[in-house]
């Protein structure tokens, strides 16, 4: 079976994890965020690739969800010593490393999609890692500093800010003019169901369907498009994808965010066992809808969730 995954960070990796446990013969396309990308330190680093393919791969900071395990940060340390920041990025020595290889193979003129192909040769992740794009997308998020309204990357509004301050908008800067990454759409085409993990519907997900090509695509491809709840009891079980929902006017619920992504694209939408009484609301907007539980405490939990989601694919394809 050839499964396209759409991708952001943590929480489209830990599923990834349950997907490979689920369907171990799968043939498994991800398609990752990398509007979350930054440069720093004149190097690129691509957070939502990283993340999967650390996790996948068995590099990962486990407790964190990002960056590599048994790090230390002398590189950080050395830069904070000449002033250089910025300082509230954790970049660890082991994934400077990452962003060295992946920079100098871009500064040989390797694609990004060549560059992760690359990369993911050592670690192995299981699964084909291809980027949305190649050409540079980059989130932007507009706040209010000191009274003056201005936009900021969406990394020093995650990370800097902790999503402290209301985000009034949120722009992938580049993505109107990106195209997909060879062999996003043929991936596309080829598949045999498509899922939309519980990543943030904005800035991970909504990043990717920003990109000319893609969403029209999944929504052409004629076959089960089936997505799982970020948000559970009205609120992200991770992350803070309330407050970038609430900057695209999409209220904090599983039922709004099904609406959000829409009949024409989604065909079927599983959110936890205590949203029950949002099925109804998301099988009216024209998408099927199944309440199991949403948690993914453990590679067992997400798995099962996984056959949940394949399980509502074939009853929508029937
Ligand atoms: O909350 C943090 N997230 C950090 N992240 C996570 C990152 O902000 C998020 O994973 C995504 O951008 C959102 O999904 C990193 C990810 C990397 O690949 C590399 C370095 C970091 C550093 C941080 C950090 O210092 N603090």
């Amino acid at each position: 079976m050839r499964i396209v995954v759409l991708a952001g960070g943590i929480g489209g990796a830990r599923f990834l994890r349950g997907l490979k446990a689920a369907a171990p013969d799968a043939d498994i396309t991800v398609i990752g965020n990398t509007g979350d990308d930054i440069h720093l330190f004149g190097l690129k680093v691509c957070p939502d690739l990283d993340t999967v393919m650390y996790t996948l791969g068995g590099g990962i900071n486990e407790e964190q969800g990002w960056g590599r395990s048994d790090e230390t940060f002398k590189v950080k340390e050395e830069l904070a010593a000449y002033g250089v920041g910025p300082e509230w990025f954790g970049l660890g020595d082991r994934d400077f490393a990452t962003h060295i290889v992946r920079t100098q193979m871009l500064s040989a003129g390797y694609p990004l999609s060549a560059v992760t192909e690359a990369l993911c040769a050592r670690w192995k992740p299981g699964v084909r890692l291809l980027p949305m794009s190649d050409d540079r997308v980059e989130t932007h998020v507009a706040v209010d500093d000191e009274g003056e309204r201005k936009a900021i990357h969406f990394q020093e509004y995650w990370v800097r800010l902790r999503a402290s301050v209301p985000a009034h908008a949120v722009v992938p800067v580049g993505a109107d003019q990106a195209k997909p990454a060879p062999g996003v759409l043929d991936a596309i085409a080829e598949a045999d169901v498509v899922l939309f993990p519980p990543s943030n519907p904005v800035v991970s997900i909504g990043t990717i369907l920003a990109v000319p090509g893609i969403r029209e695509a999944i929504a052409d491809a004629g076959v089960p498009v089936v997505g799982l709840s970020p948000i559970v009891g009205d609120a992200p079980v991770r992350g803070m994808a309330d407050k970038v929902l609430a900057a695209v006017g999409v209220e904090s619920t599983a039922s709004a965010v099904a609406r959000h992504y829409g009949s024409g694209l989604l065909d079927g939408w599983l959110v936890d066992s205590s949203d029950e009484g949002a099925v109804a609301e998301v099988e009216a907007a024209g998408i099927r809808c199944r309440a199991v539980p949403l948690m993914m405490t453990d590679t067992d939990a997400t798995a099962a969730m996984v056959r949940e989601a394949l399980a509502l694919a074939e009853e929508v394809r029937a």
